[in-house]
């Protein structure tokens, strides 16, 4: 069954022009396509941060535009390329977010098991400022991960990351979100990983 449907046209971008997409329903779809083709501004579309010039997106049948925002926002999370932390520790920021979607703090074994999802081995006490780009969105991802949304958008996770953690990075992605019933939209230029993950694959700008 689809969960999202969408047609989006672009004007204010050079005019990018999406074809018709349909996301099934707990799957794990890749977005592939060479730089420049939109595919962070579709996440960002899905997401509802940017608003299409023309088309409509629907999320379970329904326009997203006429779906309260924020709780839109809360089922369909993106983590994209350039992420948020606040300052402090990686248990503040599961504690910072926790507290602003106003849902129950994680235990800290709760947090490392995310973390070990993300394949980022890190103590809890560790300072965020002290994190490489790809450490930064690896715990960023385990803390949207661990909100347990309906749909996660992700923008390229393993850009920064060597073959053998990048595989076992969408493994552990893949077998959890599965369990949960998360679907999964999926930015990523290797081929390899692919053809080894993806339920469908929409290729932009072909
Ligand atoms: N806020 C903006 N204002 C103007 N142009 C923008 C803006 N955001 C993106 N663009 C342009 O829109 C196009 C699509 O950008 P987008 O980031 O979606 O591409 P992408 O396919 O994700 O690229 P990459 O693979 O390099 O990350 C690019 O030409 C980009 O320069």
């Amino acid at each position: 069954m689809s969960l999202i449907q969408s047609s989006a046209d672009l004007q204010f971008l050079d005019f990018i022009i999406y074809p018709q997409i349909q996301i099934k329903e707990n799957s794990f779809s890749f977005i592939a396509g060479k730089s420049g083709c939109g595919k962070s501004t579709y996440l960002k579309i899905l997401n509802r941060t940017i608003i299409p010039s023309a088309g409509t997106i629907c999320y379970q049948g329904k326009d997203i535009q006429e779906l309260p925002v924020l709780s839109y926002r809360k089922s369909v999370l993106l983590v994209p390329q350039e992420v948020f932390l606040f300052d402090g520790t990686i248990k503040d920021n599961f504690n910072n977010y926790f507290d602003a979607r106003e849902t129950e703090r994680l235990t800290d074994e709760e947090m490392l098991k995310f973390l070990h999802i993300c394949c980022t081995n890190f103590a809890l006490t560790t300072d965020c400022k002290t994190l490489s780009g790809g450490e930064k969105q690896r715990v960023f991802l385990a803390i949207f991960l661990s909100c347990v949304p309906q749909v996660l958008l992700l923008d390229e996770p393993t850009a920064a990351l060597d073959k053998k953690t990048s595989f076992e990075l969408l493994s552990n992605i893949k077998e959890f979100c599965k369990q949960e019933n998360i679907t999964v939209v999926c930015i990523c230029h290797n081929d390899e990983l692919i053809q080894r993950f993806s339920d469908f694959t929409i290729r932009l700008g072909v």
